[in-house]
């Protein structure tokens, strides 16, 4: 099966950010995240990626497929889902969902009913009815009404109370069972520790990170000290946090057979590579 998306060499220059030389491609039919920290590139790699915003260098295949190139193709088997998306407001969502269908020469009725009562929305519902949580699932709904095979959701779990958030986690992995491949942004480690099989870390426009959930996680371990960190783990360190008594410092697992340690979080992995970064 060909990968659902490649990227090769990606890079866009704002005049105070550069996204530097992003590559990574998708496994069909698995859960990627793609986490960094607020303002780490995110957005600007999803936006460039679809030619939202005009990339400076760079190639994105879809299925083997090269985009731009191939955009109509490419967009019906893709399904995009923005936190930040907006409808108009005051329309049902059956009028929205009327014009959106006309758009899609795959559009599938039945998939449709089916992921609406999946979702428990109501088509005489409008958009100003919605919590965050219903709409980002109206989204998805119009998305697989489409026969999207790859979902590319930016942040779709951000402002979303807990059980909320794990509702839609839930949704994705029913997507998984579907053989669909799902792409997602956050900044919300824990959502990814239930769901996630990759792992994509972004850190200042640079990925430095593309591994299985586990292979990144069994990359690190932490070690619990008091105020005075000793001199050879300060020397292994990859980061150090301030904790009510002392520090947790982050090693390389290859490093750290010397220390007692623990497995770490990807919270605290990421954590920890942001805070050496910033002291960098
Ligand atoms: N249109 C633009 N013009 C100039 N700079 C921009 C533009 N869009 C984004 N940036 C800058 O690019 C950087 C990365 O932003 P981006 O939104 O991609 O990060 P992110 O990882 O998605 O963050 P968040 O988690 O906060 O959404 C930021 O410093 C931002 O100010």
């Amino acid at each position: 099966m060909k990968t659902p998306l490649a990227v090769q060499g990606l890079c866009k220059n704002y005049p105070a950010f550069q996204l530097r030389d992003v590559s990574f491609s998708l496994v069909p039919g698995t859960i990627t995240g793609f986490i960094g920290r607020n303002g780490a590139g995110k957005t600007t790699t999803i936006n460039s990626m679809l030619s939202f915003v005009r990339p400076d260098a760079g190639e994105i295949s879809f299925f083997g497929l090269d985009y731009p190139e191939h955009d109509r193709e490419i967009k019906e088997r893709i399904g995009f889902v923005s936190a930040g998306m907006t409808y108009y407001t005051r329309k049902k969502l059956k009028a929205i969902t009327a014009v959106t269908r006309t758009f899609y020469p795959g559009w599938d009725d039945t998939a449709y009913r089916k992921w609406m009562s999946v979702f428990g929305l109501d088509e005489e519902k409008t958009p100003a009815e919605l919590s965050n949580g219903m709409k980002i699932k109206y989204a998805l709904a119009l998305a697989l009404s489409h026969g999207a095979e790859l979902l590319i959701l930016d942040e779709p779990t951000s402002g979303l109370d807990p059980v909320s958030r794990e509702e839609l986690v839930e949704v994705f992995l029913k997507l998984k069972d579907e053989g669909k491949t799902v792409f997602f942004s956050t900044h919300i480690t824990s959502d990814l520790e239930k769901c996630a099989d990759r792992i994509l870390f972004l850190q200042q426009g640079e990925l430095k990170a593309d591994d299985t959930l586990e292979g990144f996680r069994d990359a690190w371990r932490i070690a619990e000290c008091g105020t005075d960190i000793p001199p050879a783990m300060q020397e292994a360190a990859c980061g150090r946090c301030r904790i009510r008594d002392g520090y947790t410092v982050l090693i390389r697992k290859d490093n750290a057979a010397a220390f007692e340690t623990r497995e770490a979080t990807l919270e605290e992995i990421m954590i920890h590579l942001e805070k050496e970064a910033e002291e960098a």
